[in-house]
């Protein structure tokens, strides 16, 4: 059980809220003019990772405070609870433990009286011997070839944590062709499997509940595929496995239970890349490196579970999201990589952290006073640069940035990594700086201009900076450094969640949509004109109806 805090009626919120009014227009200039120290005292270094949020608008009070806050809340219990296996995420009366499934320590963790360890290394022992098989080319193909390419059939929390540290590791990648289909959009499959030669394919049918509309259509598809291409129903075994904690539905689709790769319910599906629903990522860059991730989030658990709040990366994390969520009002958080392989980091934080945050109802059953989980988004550096920063720098809304680079490119190529390093550092300095108007002027002076030429441009030329950033500083991306980055955030999530009195491991607000399109369905396939919703809804499926 998670206790049970109600955010906006603790005393640090009450302190936090006064502290807010006094500091909220100090500018993060004056901060570090007044403090040489600020640096040493607002950055954390991890291993290889620097995290360093001195550029944010917090002063020695504000992060005393926002301990208290997190204190108060009762963060250590939960902490507790979550890593000791109680049934946190209540809705569903399950553990939440995707710390189990990287547990390097092997040290026991309990469910109901049961070490899950055992069933843990397991699983992982079978995901070795097969991913070695593959890999080695000694798992044939139906008609005795080895695997070339693999396809995971998976979507959501089954699909976005294997493509996004798939893409992020892309570097440590072996010769297997790694394919993700996800959406339900025919065009997603019939695109994949136009190069594919079912001889040599590999699928991995991808879902925890192994009921999901999308995959499950996929999934048939693509055995249609095969079998179409001459394979019989026995060979079905050589070229499908599924990764599920549900066999009953796995035997029923007509996959072996022996390629099954079971997880359990104490696993989220958007914390699931740690469990067999990493198995693409075991294939594309071999076991060992599979194993190497899963120890970088182990190490970053014992980092999150064993050090003080104060020098704690995600719990100060949160904080600060916290800090303006709650008293800046601030309501997006955007999460800038600048590394090409880390393109979709952001998007895997989408369901991260909106699917888990994304919570209106406390814990205690009633309509929360206070701002929740923010909209994350962002691409990677410089193309969002060249997109939307102008918003970021000159805009009216106040938009914390996470600024991620590795110090090591992957790919040394003349001075490239060198620029994006100097963009990386440059904007963090811009928008914190920012250029004041009397910059701007003495800039148009110097350029020749005329006196009412500068009066007229300078207005639009003004950056009042101030604008919050945390920055983290990889050694070099490596499937370690990436497994306790990707814990990090996942902590942070879960920090906030504690604070903001939600339930942060369901996901309820995904099922009304489900619920409705199975019976939109039916609908469709009739001629009938239809009647039974909103004009809208009527108005839409029946032009559908006419056109299609
Ligand atoms: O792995 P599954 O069961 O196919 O679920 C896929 C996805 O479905 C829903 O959208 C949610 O429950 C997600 O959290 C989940 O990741």
């Amino acid at each position: 059980m998670l206790p049970k805090t109600d955010l906006t009626r603790t005393h640090a919120y009450a302190a936090l809220s006064q502290h807010f009014e006094t500091t909220q227009q100090t500018h993060l200039r004056d901060l570090f003019a007044a403090d040489p120290q600020r640096f040493d005292k607002f950055s954390l270094t991890f291993e290889d990772i620097l995290f360093d949020f001195s550029k944010n608008r917090v002063d020695d009070k504000t992060l005393q405070l926002l301990l208290e806050l997190a204190r108060e809340c009762k963060l250590e219990d939960a902490i507790g609870a979550m890593f000791g296996g109680s049934r946190i995420n209540e809705t569903e009366n399950r553990p939440v433990l995707h710390v189990a499934l990287r547990n390097r320590s092997n040290e026991a963790i309990q469910v109901d009286g049961k070490d899950v360890m055992p069933e843990v290394n397991r699983v992982l022992a079978k995901m070795k011997k097969f991913t070695d098989a593959v890999i080695g080319g000694d798992w044939k193909g139906y008609t005795g070839k080895p695997i070339t390419d693999v396809v995971n059939i998976g979507i959501g929390g089954s699909d976005l944590g294997p493509v996004m540290v798939t893409e992020a590791l892309k570097a440590y990648k072996n010769h297997l062709n790694l394919h993700f289909v996800s959406n339900i959009d025919g065009t997603h499959i019939a695109e994949t499997i136009k190069s594919l030669d079912p001889e040599t394919t590999l699928f991995l049918i991808a879902s925890k509940t192994f009921t999901t509309q999308e995959t499950m259509t996929n999934a048939h598809s693509a055995r249609s595929w095969f079998l179409e291409s001459g394979a019989q129903r026995d060979d079905v075994a050589k070229h499908f496995a599924a990764l599920s904690t549900n066999s009953k539905e796995v035997a029923a689709f007509g996959i072996d239970t022996e390629n099954m790769f079971e997880f359990w319910d104490w696993v989220g599906g958007r914390y699931s890349l740690w469990s067999a629903i990493g198995l693409s990522i075991a294939l594309g860059i071999g076991f060992e490196r599979f194993e190497e991730l899963l120890a970088g989030a182990h190490a970053a658990d014992n980092h999150f579970r064993n050090t003080d709040f104060k020098r704690n990366i995600p719990v100060i994390q949160a904080l600060l999201g916290v800090w303006y969520i709650n008293f800046f009002g601030t309501e997006t958080q955007a999460i800038l990589p600048y590394d090409q392989y880390m393109h979709r980091f952001a998007a895997y934080f989408q369901q991260g952290d909106m699917e888990s945050n994304g919570k209106f109802v406390g814990r205690d059953g009633r309509k929360v006073e206070h701002q929740t989980g923010p909209v994350i988004w962002g691409e990677p550096g410089t193309n969002g640069q060249h997109a939307f920063y102008q918003l970021i720098h000159q805009g009216t809304k106040l938009i914390p940035c996470d600024f991620i680079a590795p110090a090591q490119s992957l790919n040394p190529l003349g001075e490239h990594h060198a620029i994006l390093l100097s963009n990386y550092f440059a904007q963090t300095e811009a928008l914190m700086n920012g250029k004041s108007q009397e910059a701007v002027e003495a800039e148009l002076r110097a350029e020749g201009k005329s006196d009412e030429a500068i009066a007229e441009l300078a207005p639009f030329k003004v950056f009042e900076g101030n604008r919050p950033t945390n920055s983290f500083l990889l050694k070099k991306v490596t499937p370690y450094t990436l497994g306790s980055l990707i814990a990090f955030y996942e902590h942070k999530i879960f920090v906030q969640g504690v604070i903001w009195n939600i339930f942060s491991f369901d996901q309820w607000g995904v099922e009304l949509g489900k619920q409705l399109a199975k019976n939109i369905l039916p609908e469709l396939k009739s001629d009938e004109k239809i009647s039974s919703h909103d004009a809208s809804t009527n108005g839409l499926i029946n032009q559908y109806k006419a056109w299609r």
